[in-house]
């Protein structure tokens, strides 16, 4: 069986993207989002894409990015995938992709059967799926808020190869989450950190081993 792919999304710190990419992760987020704890700014996210290259994917997301902001985000961090993770419609997904001439990979909120109908007008312009627990209404953040959906909706679900699987991911988790779903690639972001915004080395490789060591 091929080796789960593995994305650690929100990353900011030298120390934790290296403790990242020693873990063996696939892809590496950074998110560029003001109200996020996570929120890099371009300059530095311009500073640890830099320290990934060659070593796994670079990711920068955005929620709802302007053409302005696509661009600044494309030149600074030079990123392998865009993640969208707004309110993006598929012709938005579609004109992204070819502005930025770069894979995108675009974020589904999930609570219910019926938020599976958008998939197959995403998955026929972006590159890449992720789906991930719908952002309780009011939230401050359409991600990263550390929530489970119920993975039994995704049974008999036809999702594209490379469909990421996230939302409330951890450790102790990850591997059941893999089996329920049948799907191959994770990410993950609060479960690895010590509090919101903070990632922790140890966390972060016990995600990686936990998502690796499923039968
Ligand atoms: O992480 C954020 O702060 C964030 C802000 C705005 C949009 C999305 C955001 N995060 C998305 C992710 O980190 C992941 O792709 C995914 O949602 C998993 O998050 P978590 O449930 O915290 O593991």
């Amino acid at each position: 069986m091929s080796s789960v792919c593995v994305k650690i999304c929100g990353l900011s710190t030298e120390e934790t993207l290296d403790a990242t990419l020693e873990a063996g992760a696939d892809l590496v987020g950074f998110v560029h989002f003001p109200k996020s704890p996570r929120h890099l700014p371009l300059e530095r996210g311009r500073e640890l894409a830099e320290r990934a290259r060659g070593r796994a994917q670079r990711v920068v997301l955005l929620v709802d990015p302007k053409d302005a902001l696509l661009s600044a985000a494309v030149e600074a961090l030079d990123p392998d995938l865009i993640q969208l993770h707004g309110r993006e419609t598929p012709q938005r997904v579609a004109a992204i992709r070819a502005e930025t001439g770069r894979p995108v990979m675009k974020a589904l909120g999930i609570a219910s059967a019926g938020d599976l109908r958008a998939l197959p007008a995403y998955a026929a312009v972006a590159d890449r799926l992720l789906l991930d627990a719908k952002a309780p209404p009011g939230a401050d953040l359409p991600g990263g808020n550390g929530l489970t959906f119920d993975w039994d909706l995704l049974k008999g679900a036809a999702l594209p190869a490379g469909t990421m699987l996230s939302g409330g991911l951890d450790a102790g988790n990850v591997a059941m989450a893999l089996a329920r779903t049948g799907l191959t690639a994770v990410d993950v972001s609060s479960g690895v950190e010590i509090r919101p915004g903070e990632k922790d080395v140890a966390k972060i490789a016990e995600f990686v081993a936990a998502a690796r060591r499923r039968a």
